[in-house]
């Protein structure tokens, strides 16, 4: 897709905010020709070299290249076009109506294991998709998951701002992230991998299942220290109800040696994600997470 320099307002009716980021903000819009809605993330160009405002041209196209490799899968957010009206590149991308997992879970405080499975067996196929081309996501919180309706368990990855295609050679060490989510090769500034997104995986299942942050301290260091010490328990208070199931696949991907983590696609065949038995399937239904009984 090139950037098309033909006036974005030509061509798009604008309509409210609906998310921001640091260097972006995503607009509801309409394509006047087809009437369809669209979400267009204006994203800052930086002018000076120096300067911090703003993403350099070439971090942009990073995000534009991986975007139009990836988003043919049902799971990444869609591309629709480019535009560049000088001040900022705006991407016109899929609208996704049903918010983020994040405010779903907040709404509920933890989900019933079964549903937060399915949300897990979601992400894990988009993360599969992505890995298999070589580009981690980089960035994975609930936050950059959306759901696409309310009360739908379809969701869409997006935010691929800080993805990036992970090749040996590149020894990539950049630190970024959410503290709260980020691995500990990324704090101890060692080369970045695919395994980094299972660790995020890991984080983002044990939120989901207890409604607690398995790292988070009162200060990002404090964070970080947690992070690097794999220091880490399934506190009673949160997991008495867990079933064993749930806490093994949180285990196998909170490992420190980037290894032995658990890969994306040996995660889709674990039995939390993909019940062998009707025994597994009955674990982890009757686990007491679920907050209705
Ligand atoms: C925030 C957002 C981004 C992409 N699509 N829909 C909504």
């Amino acid at each position: 897709i090139e950037y098309s320099t033909e006036p974005f307002e030509s061509l798009y009716e604008v309509y409210e905010d609906i998310g921001s980021g640091q260097f972006a903000v995503v607009r509801r819009c309409v394509e006047k020709a087809t009437r369809s809605e669209y979400a267009a993330k204006y994203i800052r160009k930086r002018r000076v070299a120096s300067s911090r405002r703003g993403l350099p041209l070439e971090v942009i196209a990073r995000e534009v290249h991986v975007l139009q490799k990836l988003h043919k899968h049902q799971i990444i957010i869609s591309l629709h076009q480019v535009f560049d009206n000088g001040q900022h590149v705006i991407l016109v991308l899929e609208l996704v109506r049903g918010g983020e997992l994040f405010e779903h879970i907040s709404e509920r405080e933890r989900l019933s294991e079964e549903e937060a499975s399915a949300f897990l067996h979601q992400i894990l196929l988009g993360v599969c998709h992505m890995h298999s081309h070589d580009i981690a996501h980089l960035d994975l919180k609930p936050e950059n998951v959306l759901l696409l309706s309310k009360n739908r368990q379809h969701i869409k990855l997006i935010d691929f701002g800080l993805s990036r295609v992970i090749t040996d050679a590149e020894e990539v060490r950049d630190l970024m992230g959410t503290a709260e989510f980020v691995a500990p090769e990324i704090v101890n500034y060692e080369p970045l991998c695919l395994a980094t997104d299972m660790w995020a995986i890991g984080v983002i299942t044990y939120i989901l299942v207890s409604g607690s942050s398995p790292f988070l301290g009162d200060s990002q260091q404090e964070t970080f220290n947690n992070v690097t010490a794999v220091d880490y328990t399934f506190d009673t208070q949160y997991f008495s109800g867990t079933s064993d199931l749930a806490k093994d696949f949180i285990c196998r991907l909170l490992v420190k040696d980037v290894r032995k983590r658990m890969t994306a696609k040996e995660s889709l065949s674990h039995p939390w994600i993909q019940p062998e038995s009707e025994e597994q399937e009955e674990e982890r239904r009757d686990a007491q997470t679920n907050m209705d009984n």
